[in-house]
């Protein structure tokens, strides 16, 4: 079933700028500044503690930030004539009354945002759980406590969505349809903000990406150029010859140490260039290849590097 965000939410964007949560001496958000667009699902990257959840929290006026402001569409979400319209959240997908069946679940919200019976039957639907409206929420799998949240998420036909670790619990089909979900729902316009403490769930699904750490912005890009700026690209070559690929390399002024095996690690330059060397001295090569460090190991030197910081400061 197609649905399609209003129009004047198509635009509105997510805005945080100096945003800062401190309880008591700890500091949860930090001074953090980011933009999620319209029309991109924005990955909101960050280890566990790292003040994702208090950032979203924020966001839905749920919590009040210390410092700073974070908006939608320039406004706080308070200051949005009809909020239950502009934006949808998953934020716990436990918190539902256990012995309410999915269906008056979603009634409820729905009544109390001043939509109609209709509507329930058409999120139901979107998500996958037409079948089990009846059946309690206490009796669904984590899986489906996901779905049914999405459901209530997407009751207001939102055109911005705030999801908290949506793809927790989730199978590997569950999985593809939520990326499916947020992908098709990205395409009609609207803003997709979703946290994960998983960079393999955000190398497949987001375009765009902030990472956190400790409260604080590390990074803020396309998920393509973080890849392209934060990954040391390095080349593993590996010869019977190595004596002599070692030397004809060196006069070239090309950086390059000793490898397991009879390899190098060659950095500052590409593989093509290292076999054109390798040539032109008749040297055989048994492997050229780049090497590439994992999304993964980007984020956790990256995160590692501001809990190093933050060691040191204390
Ligand atoms: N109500 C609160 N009172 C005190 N400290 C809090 C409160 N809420 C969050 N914190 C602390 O703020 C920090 C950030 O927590 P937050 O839940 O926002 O992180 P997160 O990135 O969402 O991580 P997780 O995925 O584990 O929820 C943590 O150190 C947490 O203990």
């Amino acid at each position: 079933m197609p649905i399609t965000p209003p129009p004047r939410a198509r635009a509105a964007g997510i805005r945080a700028q100096g945003l800062t949560k401190r309880y008591g001496t700890a500091t949860a958000v930090d001074d953090l500044s980011f933009t999620a667009a319209p029309g991109v699902i924005t990955g909101f990257l960050g280890p566990n503690g790292a003040g994702k959840s208090t950032t979203m929290r924020m966001l839905l006026g749920l919590t009040r930030p210390t410092k700073g402001s974070i908006t939608i569409g320039g406004k706080h979400i308070s200051e949005l004539a009809d909020p239950s319209r502009a934006v949808g959240a998953l934020l716990d997908a436990r918190a539902v009354h256990p012995h309410r069946t999915a269906f008056d679940h979603l009634l409820a919200i729905a009544q109390t945002a001043g939509l109609g019976r209709e509507r329930v039957g058409q999120v139901l639907d979107l998500v996958g759980l037409s079948g089990s409206a009846t059946r309690r929420a206490g009796e669904f799998s984590l899986g489906m406590n996901q779905r049914l949240g999405i459901a209530t998420a997407l009751l207001g036909d939102p055109g911005v969505l705030v999801l908290d670790e949506p793809l927790n619990g989730l199978d590997p089909e569950g999985i593809r349809w939520m990326r499916t979900l947020m992908r098709d729902l990205a395409g009609q316009g609207r803003t997709i903000l979703f946290s994960s403490h998983l960079m393999s769930e955000m190398e497949l699904t987001a375009d765009d990406l902030v990472v956190v750490g400790r409260g604080r912005l590390i990074a803020e890009s396309s998920l393509e150029d973080f890849v392209r700026v934060h990954t040391s690209h390095a080349v593993t070559v590996r010869s019977m010859e190595l004596n002599e690929l070692a030397r004809a390399l060196g006069r070239h002024g090309i950086a390059f140490e000793p490898a397991p095996g009879p390899s190098l690690l060659v950095t500052g330059t590409d593989p093509g260039t290292i076999g054109k060397i390798a040539a032109a001295q008749g040297i055989a090569l048994e492997e050229l290849a780049r090497v590439r460090e994992s999304l993964e190991d980007v984020f956790l030197r990256l995160t590692h590097d501001v809990t190093e910081h933050e060691g040191h400061a204390a």
